[in-house]
């Protein structure tokens, strides 16, 4: 799709839309390199995703069936379920030996012919590249300056989740002034604690929103999941799923099969085929990133009659915001509720600061893994992380934003970044981390489309009690904004739906204030120190 910019001067162009679709056509990516040097990318790309998409560890404990576990849904049921801290040490450290480790010495060859590519496309390197399209030429200073604006609230929720893991643990296993040990947050990055609810919630006597036995005992099966997400879409009168996507669609993982088991939405250009393939478990969790995954094909539904070059998100972060934007309704108690997924609600002070602490363990704790990955990666394709230091960097990094240490001594034998799949896919991250700032944004816009939030009276009808399931109105503001695609700056699209055209942190701190205000209150009542230090070396050299 190079289009040559000698035979077509479109930098003169007067028409602004023909200018603007020579512009996206005339990035060119890694095809820019000459083809061997793109061919070894390839090779490179595809070596360290297959070989993450393979990776199996063995099982705990000394059984003698050496049983491999994969880690959808084998690693992930230890993380949900164990609280045995030696078999959750076990699951960290093996998955980041039979994944990073081996990943680590593709590494530096992948930087460097991403960086070439970069500056046969006129960038500095790829990070650079890599944030084009959001427009913007202090990007990186704005992302700084959204994460300390939400600190102050990650700082109350990292320092109450450390106490409370220290009541279930003990002071052998974490300190209340140090950093959180890894293994122990119920993920396997420790991106999100949504695992931790159970026995961590503020009012442990009020029921837990946890709608997994429900769906078990309602036989609900992954089509299912789909198909009851589906609905929402069109209760809003968006597009149902074509008939292709029931046909074509894996949702679930196919026994025996080796797949990279990553969720991921595929759209095929032909304004027909859109899929899933999604490794689906019948719980809470996939049911909501069933909800992420649809939003990614509804994108691509309200777009698909657009100039092809125009089929795509406004900027990133919006095509990874459109599910979790519906699942902020989906998610809350009332309309679990109306889908039969809750017994009962109790709409009482004590139900509202359960359910708020429970999509903080998601969405407020995300934050700094989400910002940090591509912090770690811009520093590498910078030169400013060099091979010698990359997991010194990143647990530096690590320490740092998210307050968490390893559970065992890490060295430069070792690769963690290379233990999540947007490393080793090559999928940058930052989209994710403005997809958890704009998605409160457009939630926002929705609720008072749809008639439940006043901005006037923020409080009169509280923002996370917002449902915007069976709005026309809602819906089909949110259809004017998806069907731009990337026809209009991402600044537009923002403007068209919510009436302003900046990113914009408040949406989400208005949304958990209560939830910060209790938080405040419950640290200053048991004296927990905020903020986190060690006297722990993080760097270790090879050895
Ligand atoms: O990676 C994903 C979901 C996968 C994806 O839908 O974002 C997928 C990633 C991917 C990109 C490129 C190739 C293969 C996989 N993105 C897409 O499928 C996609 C499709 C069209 C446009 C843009 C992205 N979520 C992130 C974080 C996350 C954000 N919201 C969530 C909700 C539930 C669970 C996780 C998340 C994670 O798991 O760390
Ligand atoms: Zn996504």
């Amino acid at each position: 799709m190079w289009v040559e910019t000698v035979k077509y001067p479109w930098s003169t162009y007067k028409d602004p839309d023909i200018k603007r679709q020579f512009k996206l056509m005339s990035v060119l990516g890694t095809d820019a390199l000459p083809e061997d040097k793109l061919k070894k990318l390839d090779e490179i790309v595809s070596a360290m995703e297959s070989l993450y998409g393979r990776a199996t560890i063995p099982e705990y404990g000394d059984n003698n069936l050496n049983r491999t576990l994969s880690l959808e849904p084998d690693i992930n049921d230890i993380l949900d379920k164990s609280t045995d801290v030696n078999e959750l040490k076990h699951v960290w450290v093996q998955w980041r030996e039979a994944t990073g480790k081996k990943i680590r010495p593709m590494y530096a060859e992948y930087v460097k012919l991403s960086n070439e590519a970069a500056r046969l496309n006129n960038y500095t390197d790829n990070a650079e590249f890599w944030i084009r399209g959001y427009d913007v030429d202090d990007f990186r200073p704005r992302m700084e300056h959204l994460w300390n604006q939400i600190k102050p609230l990650y700082l109350q929720i990292h320092a109450y989740v450390r106490r409370k893991l220290w009541e279930l643990y003990g002071s052998s296993v974490i300190t209340r002034r140090g950093p959180i040990p890894a293994h122990l947050l119920g993920d396997m990055w420790a991106q999100s604690w949504e695992r931790l609810d159970d026995f961590t919630r503020p009012y442990p006597t009020i029921d837990d929103v946890n709608p997994t036995s429900a769906m078990i005992n309602q036989n609900y099966t992954p089509k299912k999941m789909f198909k009851v997400a589906e609905e929402f879409f069109t209760s809003l009168n968006l597009s149902a799923m074509p008939q292709t996507f029931w046909e074509k669609s894996i949702l679930e993982k196919p026994n025996g099969r080796d797949l990279v088991c990553h969720a991921s939405a595929w759209d095929f250009y032909d304004s027909n085929d859109f899929r899933i393939k999604q490794c689906t478990s019948v719980n809470f969790m996939d049911f909501i990133t069933a909800h992420h995954e649809m939003g990614h094909i509804q994108y691509f539904l309200q777009y698909k009659d657009l100039p092809f070059i125009y089929r795509d998100g406004a900027n990133e972060g919006f095509h990874e915001a459109i599910g979790d934007t519906i699942a902020l309704s989906v998610s809350t108690p009332k309309h679990l509720h109306k889908i039969g997924l809750l017994p009962k609600t109790s709409r009482t002070y004590e139900a509202d600061i359960n359910y708020l602490y429970k999509i903080g363990l998601d969405k407020v704790v995300f934050l700094p893994f989400g910002y940090l990955m591509d912090l770690w990666r811009w520093n590498v394709f910078k030169g400013l992380t060099t091979e010698d230091q990359y997991n010194c960097d990143w647990w530096k990094l690590k320490y740092s934003y998210q307050g968490i240490e390893p559970p065992v001594t890490r060295t430069e034998n070792d690769f963690d970044p290379g233990s999540k799949y947007h490393i080793v896919g090559n999928v940058p991250y930052i989209r994710y981390f403005v997809s958890y700032i704009v998605q409160f944004q457009f939630h926002q816009a929705l609720c008072e489309k749809a008639d439940q939030f006043d901005p006037k009276n923020p409080t009169s009808k509280p923002l996370h009690e917002c449902d915007i399931y069976q709005s026309k109105n809602a819906g089909n503001a949110f259809k004017d904004m998806l069907k731009l695609g990337s026809s209009k700056p991402w600044f537009d699209a923002m403007e068209l739906l919510t009436g302003q055209r900046e990113m914009d942190a408040r949406p989400l701190l208005n949304y958990f204030n209560p939830l910060y205000e209790w938080l405040k209150n419950e640290n200053k009542r048991t004296g927990e120190h905020l903020g986190w230090e060690t006297n722990k070396k993080i760097c270790f050299k090879k050895d």
